[in-house]
C-alpha cells in the first residue's frame, strides 16, 4: 500500500476511534439498543438576498436574514429494541435521510437527544468511506478502518466480502472505474459482514440489479436476532416482509408507528 494510502488509513483510524467513543454510550441490562429522544433538525436555506459580501453586510444592517429556515424533523421519539429489524417509510423529503444521518452522527441535532448501546454500521450514501482513487481492495481495507477493523481483522472478513459481493475479478481495479451498482454491492458487503450491532441501510440497495436484491433479501431474511436493522425503504413489499415494526414519517413528524401492515398501508394511503 502507497505511502498516500496508510496515512489515509490512518486518518480514517482515528475519526473511528472518536466516533465509537461518542457514539457508545453502554447502559447494563437495558433491551433498548436506541433511544431517539424529541429530536429535532432543521436547515438554513440561503436566499437570493444573501448572495454576495456586499449584501451580507447590508442585510445585516438592516436586519435582514439571508436564509430561510427549513424544519426538517420535527420532535420525533422512538426507541428500537435490540434485534429489532425496524422499517422508516415516508414520502420523498420526508425527513428519512435526514434522521439516518443523526443517527450515524453526519448532522447534530438542533434539539433531543440520541443515545445508541453498541457498535453502529452506518450504509446510507454512496461514496462515503470510498475513495475512487483506490482499488476495490484497498477500498475494503480502507472503509473496514474506517468502521474501526484492523487490517488483520480485515484480512479475515476480505475473501468473504468480495465473495457476497461477486467482484473478485475487479477487487485490484480502481473504483472510479467501478458502476454505481457495484460499488453498492461492495459497501454492502463490508457493512453486513463488519457485524456491528446496529445496522443501518438507506433505500440506496435500490441500485443494485434484480441478483442482488434478491440476494439482499436472503440476507435480511436469514438474520438472527442478534443483528438490528433499521432500513428506510419506499418498498412495502420489504417492510411487509422483514420488519418488526415500522415508522410512517411525513413533513418531519412521526404520523403512524407499529405494525409493518398497518403502518404499510398507511404509507400506500398518503398516495391516495
Ligand atoms: N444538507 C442539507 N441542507 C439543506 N437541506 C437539506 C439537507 N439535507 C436534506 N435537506 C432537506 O431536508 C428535507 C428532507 O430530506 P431527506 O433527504 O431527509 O428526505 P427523505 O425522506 O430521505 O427523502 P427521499 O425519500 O427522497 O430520500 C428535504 O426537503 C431536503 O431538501
Amino acid at each position: 500500500m502507497s505511502k498516500q494510502n496508510q496515512k489515509e488509513l490512518k486518518k480514517s483510524k482515528k475519526a473511528s476511534a472518536s466516533k465509537k467513543s461518542s457514539s457508545e454510550k453502554l447502559v447494563e441490562g437495558s433491551q433498548d439498543i436506541i433511544i431517539v429522544d424529541h429530536l429535532s433538525k432543521s436547515f438554513k436555506l440561503p436566499t437570493e438576498r444573501s448572495w454576495g459580501l456586499k449584501q451580507a453586510i447590508f442585510n445585516r444592517l438592516k436586519g435582514i436574514k439571508g436564509y430561510t429556515k427549513q424544519e426538517v424533523l420535527k420532535d420525533i421519539s422512538f426507541t428500537v429494541k435490540k434485534g429489532e429489524f425496524l422499517g422508516i417509510v415516508g414520502r420523498n423529503g420526508s425527513g428519512k435521510s435526514t434522521l439516518l444521518k443523526i443517527l450515524a452522527q453526519i448532522y447534530t441535532p438542533d434539539s433531543g437527544s440520541i443515545t445508541v448501546h453498541g457498535s453502529l454500521v452506518p450504509f446510507i450514501e454512496l461514496g462515503v468511506g470510498f475513495n475512487p482513487e483506490l482499488t476495490g481492495r484497498e477500498n475494503v481495507y480502507m472503509n473496514g478502518a474506517m468502521l474501526g477493523f484492523s487490517n488483520e481483522e480485515m484480512d479475515q472478513m476480505f475473501d468473504d466480502i468480495v465473495e457476497f459481493a461477486e467482484l473478485a475479478p475487479f477487487m485490484d481495479q480502481k473504483l472510479k472505474n467501478y458502476s454505481s451498482g457495484m460499488q453498492v454491492r461492495l459497501a454492502f458487503s463490508i457493512a453486513i459482514r463488519a457485524r456491528g450491532d446496529i445496522l443501518i441501510l438507506d433505500e440506496i440497495l435500490a441500485v443494485g440489479d434484480a441478483a442482488f436484491q434478491e440476494k439482499c433479501n436472503q440476507y435480511f431474511a436469514s438474520l438472527d436476532k442478534s443483528q438490528t436493522v433499521i432500513l428506510v425503504t419506499h418498498s412495502m413489499e420489504n417492510v411487509r416482509e422483514f420488519c418488526d415494526r415500522a415508522i410512517l414519517i411525513d413533513q418531519g413528524k412521526i404520523i403512524e408507528e407499529g405494525d409493518p401492515e398497518v403502518v404499510a398501508d398507511a404509507y400506500l394511503k398518503l398516495f391516495s
